[in-house]
């Protein structure tokens, strides 16, 4: 199957009550595991590369490749968006486009309103010729974001309303409390502004920093309109212990791919585990109507 975009997706899931999880990438093994957890589940997925580790790791044509070549050395069936998360500038969401990516993030939230929705504007522009589908950003996910530190700035429900508007974006990422990264204490989402902007803003909505999250606060979110829900750090996290598991069982063991492979299955675990959370399994046939 070839590449979707979050529009053959996403509109579906928000109708339906469930959320498509985006499961970031940082380096071969996270694509292949999260391509077969989402087959094995049935269940529609989103590829992502945050704009900040697309050099390491080797640059969007080879990430495209990539991922497309892997789709179909394991057969994969379900439908798959490959996303630049967190895309620095609008020339960066460019060349991702021209490199054959189905979905792109501006991250303008740093900016004023004016020249966020104006930058924004023109990744649509461009994006929508292609076929490619945009995500925006409101606000400040706190922890860490685009390659900064950012404390937590609450997504504005008039500029909300006024980009979708404005740009004809196609998901937005309005930051409501959640964090990149680890939790320090217990995550309090605003639930009264995420129910307000909700209510006005019509396209699905995205959560950054959803891991920690406790499952309670993750299925409110989706029922008040978040569709896409981010993942790193939980797979991350995961990765790490079992290759610190491997190490410290296998002292002689020097091979890669040996060691590699219980890591593998622990970014896998976790990619399931979510999409159970999520309520997306069984969900891949869904087709956009
Ligand atoms: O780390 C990145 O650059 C990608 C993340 O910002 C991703 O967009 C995200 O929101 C995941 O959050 P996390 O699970 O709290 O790392
Ligand atoms: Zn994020």
């Amino acid at each position: 199957m070839a590449l979707v975009t979050l529009n053959d997706i996403l509109p579906q899931a928000k109708q339906a009550g469930y959320a498509v999880g985006h499961f970031n990438i940082n380096g071969l093994i996270w694509p292949q595991a999260i391509l077969e957890a989402a087959q094995e589940a049935k269940a529609p997925v989103i590829i992502a590369s945050s704009d900040r580790l697309v050099d390491y790791l080797g640059g969007f044509k080879l990430i495209s490749n990539m991922v497309r070549n892997l789709m179909e050395v394991q057969q994969i069936t379900v439908p798959v968006v490959l996303h630049l998360d967190h895309g620095q500038s609008v020339e960066r969401c460019f060349e991702a486009i021209d490199a054959g990516y189905s979905s792109v993030m501006y991250d303008g939230s740093h900016f004023p309103i004016d020249e966020n929705i104006k930058n924004t504007k023109q990744v649509v522009d461009y994006a929508h010729v292609n076929g490619v589908s945009v995500e925006a950003e409101i606000g400040t996910v706190g922890g860490y974001e685009d390659g900064l530190i950012g404390n937590i700035c609450y997504a504005n429900l008039r500029e909300c309303v006024e980009l979708v508007e404005k740009t004809r974006v196609d998901a937005l990422a309005a930051a409501l409390g959640s964090v990149h990264g680890k939790y320090v204490g217990e995550p309090k989402l605003g639930f009264k502004q995420m129910a307000e902007i909700s209510k006005e803003v019509e396209i699905p909505l995205v959560l950054h920093g959803a891991s920690g999250i406790p499952l309670d606060q993750l299925q409110r979110s989706i029922r008040l309109g978040h569709a896409k829900i981010n993942i790193n750090t939980e797979m991350n996290i995961a990765w790490r212990e079992a290759l610190q598991q491997s190490l410290v069982e296998n002292p002689e063991v020097y091979e890669p791919k040996k060691l590699l492979e219980l890591s593998k299955q622990a970014i896998k675990e976790t990619v399931h585990e979510k999409i159970q959370e999520f309520g997306s399994s069984n969900k891949a046939m869904n087709k956009v109507e």
